[in-house]
């Protein structure tokens, strides 16, 4: 470890080591690769030999999927790990901590409740940090004074709550997490446990209540001036701005400083006017934070994101920090866990792999994506400034203004976010988080990579940030659309990470983006191995090489090493067998009925007809529905278009398979088998894979199962392609 200008270094970092064996397993595979396509070529199937067509189709498939498989290794290829050293940072820079301003999104009082939000905004304002250069916006686009009411709640509890989590070190730091625990509070404190647990019911009580009966009462109005905000006629679509300091750092009669600044807010809103979503929202929280305090350090999170670990300000200041690298740092994305996710996993919410394997290899490419929620940034590089090396960089602060009285400040604030400020302005463009496009943050964070600025992951033991997963298979869907169409269309966009990004990130950086920008593409290929395979097994029409054949060997090498490196890697992260199973089902079901509509979606944009949208993920469900994802019972539910997809792939597949096995013994003789494998396998793989969408359609009883008039016109459909004439 070197000493880096006389000084010891704030983080340090590792990289992986034993790599031979992993160079040498991608070598082989891509020799498979290369033979199958070889194979492909040479026994493409002569004039008025059958099948012609498919031939050709799985040519490409496959074409796709070597290319593809290229790809993804650049997510393996070179991972490093970061370890930070906080004593240092603290012996250093004890009195001269840069400011810290916290971003907290909301935007539904109904798909995401108020006792959430101000639990995700307690943990943050209880950071371990000198609470008078911390300041957490709340920006609330479903502008609901229930919402409003409950952070008015909040900055009162914290008053109580804060000094407490400071006095007995306690995590997690979210009230409502920390009393879910089985545990009787701190050894020498059960007295003050149990006044603030009392206390923190009591609010909850009040909150959920309210939240029930969907008005703030008129007693309550009284407590605060804030209120009047809601007076007129103010709804989530059509609104003035509001900016409301609930809590304000520079107040004098609070000189002990045991609360940091709390600011709620609403951007204006009106009916006819694009707001942009979560980037218009960052945006407004740009501005009017620059306005009150104007931290050098951002670190935004979704309102489900509680903060588990209260040392990862510190950690994050590690690395912008640093003497030797800290200048060059734009941000520090932190893993996203989730705290509801069951032990098998059944929608493969846990992104393990990405996690522990894929964003440090990343890291190790010049930097991991900007994912949203559990991001640290430097504000200037947000802003879209460019990474200047001659430029020395400290954080200055900007002198508080003592001066202007809070209202005063909630005046010029709101000025800064109605909806014409940024009518003429480079907002949303060279400026802030960019708009239009799904995956705002990490079109963002490529653009400011590209302009010249590193990134680094930091993936500690006690995980940073807790968010609640979704526990229905329709939203796990929705999830994926939106974050698939948004990376498809970052590499449609002017910020495409393989033109724009050309020489302004790294070679292996740009195949990770690419990897996961063209994941819907996947789909197409995935959906014409699952159906036309199979189909022409129930035909009798061989599509692969006999297993006598020595171009077999290619395709079996290929499938058996790739699936046990995968098998040997998912161990070593954690997945139980029956989660990786599990993982393998939801990588299919992403393919067939999230990825198409991403793709389709594209298209209507690209042409003009759709603009896009951006589905809120629900995170609160039915105690019912609640009941059967504790026993990892797949959800499906309602009759929507990609449960009509996946239930007819998997009845297919068996139907397929059964008359296809039927015609090989009865009709054309057992000598075929050989032949037919290749099929037999994808045939059968599917099934078993579907095994709960049979169970969903036939046993099922329950409100989460596969609707008959769904497995209906699945049924029809497979008889359709049964029925339709090969070439
Ligand atoms: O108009 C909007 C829509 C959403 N949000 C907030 O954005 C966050 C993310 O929304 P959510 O529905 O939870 O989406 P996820 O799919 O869970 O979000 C992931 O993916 C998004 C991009 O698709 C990122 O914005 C998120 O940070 C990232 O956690 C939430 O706090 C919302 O309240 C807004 O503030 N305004
Ligand atoms: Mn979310």
């Amino acid at each position: 470890m070197g000493v880096r200008g006389g000084k010891l270094p704030l983080f340090e970092t590792k990289v992986k080591k034993g790599r031979k064996w992993y160079k040498l397993y991608v070598l082989s595979v891509l020799l498979a690769i290369s033979l199958i396509l070889v194979y492909r070529a040479l026994h493409f199937p002569t004039n008025g030999e059958k099948g012609r067509w498919a031939w050709f189709g799985l040519s490409m498939a496959e074409i796709w999927f070597g290319f593809y498989w290229i790809l993804t290794q650049s997510t393996r290829w070179n991972p490093v790990y970061r370890h930070t050293f906080k004593d240092r940072l603290l012996m250093r820079y004890k009195d001269n901590l840069p400011a810290v301003d916290v971003f907290v999104c909301t935007a539904d009082p109904k798909k995401e409740p108020p006792i959430m939000v101000i639990n995700t905004v307690l943990s943050v304002m209880a950071y371990e940090y000198p609470t008078k250069k911390l300041s957490v916006y709340l920006s609330d686009d479903g502008c609901s004074d229930i919402t409003f009411y409950a952070l008015l709640e909040a900055s009162r509890f914290a008053e109580a709550w804060i000094p407490f989590c400071k006095k007995y070190k306690i995590e997690p730091r979210s009230p409502g997490a920390y009393f879910k625990e089985p545990s009787f509070g701190p050894d020498d404190g059960l007295l003050d446990w149990m006044d603030i647990k009392r206390l923190y019911e009591g609010m909850e009580n009040r909150i959920t209540s309210m939240a029930n009966s969907g008005v703030v009462s008129d007693d309550m109005r009284k407590l605060h001036r804030g209120f009047s905000e809601w007076n007129g006629t103010a709804t989530a679509r059509d609104h003035n701005p509001i900016v409301q300091i609930l809590i304000d750092g520079r107040d004098r009669a609070r000189e002990d400083h045991v609360l940091p600044t709390l600011v709620y807010m609403a951007r204006e809103k009106r009916p006819n006017q694009h707001h942009n979503f979560k980037a218009g929202a960052m945006n407004s929280m740009l501005r009017v934070s620059s306005e009150i305090r104007n931290g050098a350090i951002i670190l935004n999170v979704d309102c489900d994101m509680y903060s588990n670990n209260s040392e990862t300000i510190k950690d994050a200041l590690c690395f912008f920090m640093d003497e030797e690298q800290g200048h060059e740092i734009a941000f520090i994305q932190l893993p996203q866990h989730y705290n509801n996710i069951t032990k098998n996993d059944p929608y493969g919410n846990s992104f393990q792999a990405l996690k522990e394997i894929d964003f440090h290899a990343l890291d190790g490419h010049g930097g991991p994506m900007y994912i949203g929620s559990g991001c640290y940034h430097r504000r200037e590089s947000l802003l879209g400034k460019k990474y200047d090396q001659t430029k020395t960089r400290e954080f200055v602060e900007r002198e508080r203004d003592y001066k202007s009285t809070s209202l005063a400040l909630e005046e010029r604030a709101k000025n800064l976010i109605t909806c014409n400020f940024e009518d003429n302005t480079q907002w949303g463009n060279e400026v802030g988080l960019k708009y239009g496009c799904p995956v705002e943050d990490a079109i963002t964070g490529l653009s400011i990579q590209c302009n010249g600025w590193k990134s680094m992951y930091f993936n500690p033991q006690q995980g940073g940030f807790l968010g609640v997963a979704p526990v229905t298979l329709q939203h796990v869907l929705m999830q994926h659309k939106r974050w698939s169409e948004g990376e498809f269309q970052i590499l449609l966009s002017k910020y495409s990470p393989i033109s724009y990004g050309h020489k302004k990130i790294t070679f292996g950086l740009q195949m990770c983006y690419a990897t996961y920008c063209l994941r819907a593409v996947c789909s197409i290929p995935t959906l014409y191995y699952v159906i036309i395979p199979p189909i022409y097994f129930l035909h009798g029409i061989s599509l692969f090489p006999d297993v006598s054949d020595s171009w077999f060997l290619p395709f079996a090498y290929a499938i058996t090493v790739t699936s046990t490196y995968s098998l040997i890697e998912s161990l070593e992260v954690g997945y139980t067998l029956k989660g990786l199973w599990n993982e393998q089902r939801i990588w299919l079901y992403k393919r067939l009925a999230a990825y198409p509509f991403a793709l389709f979606d594209t298209a209507l944009k690209q042409i003009g007809i759709a603009k896009s949208a951006f589905v809120i993920t629900a995170k609160v469900a039915s105690d019912e529905v609640l009941k059967r994802y504790e026993k990892e019972i797949i959800e499906f539910g309602s009759a929507s278009v990609p449960f009509v997809i996946i239930a007819t792939v998997a009845v297919l597949s068996p139907i397929c398979l059964i008359m296809g096995l039927w015609m090989l013994l009865v009709v054309q003789g057992v000598g075929l088998m050989g032949s037919m494998l290749a099929q037999v396998i994808i045939c059968g793989v599917v099934t078993l894979i579907n095994l709960p969408v049979y169970e969903a359609i036939l046993v099922r009883q329950d409100a989460g199962r596969i609707p008959t008039f769904v497995a209906l016109i699945s049924l029809t459909l497979s008889y359709v392609a049964y029925a339709l004439p090969l070439d």
